[in-house]
């Protein structure tokens, strides 16, 4: 799915959340969304969700606007606190497998096995860390266009979230477009195809990772913070 934002503005009371933001992501790439805290990250995802509306610019998706269309392509989970705590592992993704029809069970299964989350297992028995990885494989196991993962590893340690990259990696379906924000930098740019860096709501830089490593000559990470302290 191509992406495409165009002068997007979003306020909450006092806070400009989105101030002019302007993104293309082609189709079928990996794109990180890279941003200190509260620089918009969050709302931009919510956005291309389709869960809330920019006040002003334009988001087209494949050439629509995000709505049930769209929707249908997109997988997006927020955080798993919607979800029945008292509901077994096994119990969450039969939900979320008469809930969506794009939902392959064979994948989850195996993202399961390959993360170690045994399926017997009630949410409320689940570590922090488990429940990143349960999340994970709700997003990841429906046959989408679009997969939008926010900070898909915070409070995980190096260990899980390496696991949780190589998972992604894994289950990433090819021609599909991802949009994964973090402001753990180092940890995700070997997965990158493409990043975005985002700061008091706008694009301030948005290349080719590769192109950007050989550019500045320095690592993802590195001109990252270079870029936010200047
Ligand atoms: N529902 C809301 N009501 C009021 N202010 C909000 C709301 N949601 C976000 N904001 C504010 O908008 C700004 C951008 O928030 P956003 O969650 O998009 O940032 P982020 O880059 O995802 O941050 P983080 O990495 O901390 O999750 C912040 O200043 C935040 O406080």
């Amino acid at each position: 799915m191509k992406i495409e934002c165009r002068d997007l503005v979003k306020t909450y009371k006092t806070v400009q959340a989105m101030d002019g933001l302007t993104l293309t992501v082609p189709e079928g790439q990996i794109l990180g969304l890279l941003g200190k805290n509260g620089q918009g990250k969050s709302t931009l995802i919510k956005t291309l969700a389709g869960v809330i509306r920019p006040d002003s610019g334009t988001v087209i998706l494949d050439g629509q606007i995000p709505g049930t269309a769209t929707k249908a392509r997109v997988s997006w989970l927020p955080e798993l606190s919607g979800l029945d705590l008292s509901w077994s592992v096994r119990h969450t993704l039969n939900f979320w497998q008469d809930f969506f029809l794009d939902f392959n069970r064979s994948r989850a299964d195996e993202m399961l096995k390959q993360l170690n989350l045994v399926p017997g297992m009630r949410l409320r028995e689940m570590s922090k860390g488990m429940r990143e990885k349960l999340q994970l494989v709700l997003v990841m196991a429906r046959d989408a266009d679009l997969y939008l993962l926010d900070e898909p590893m915070a409070g995980v340690d190096p260990v899980t979230r390496e696991e949780i990259l190589d998972t992604i990696l894994t289950g990433y379906r090819p021609g599909s477009t991802m949009i994964l924000s973090t402001h753990l930098v180092s940890d995700v740019e070997r997965i990158l195809d493409r990043v975005a860096f985002i700061d008091q709501g706008q694009v301030i830089l948005e290349e080719d990772a590769d192109e950007l490593r050989q550019r500045t000559g320095t690592s993802i990470s590195e001109a990252f913070k270079r870029r936010m302290r200047a």
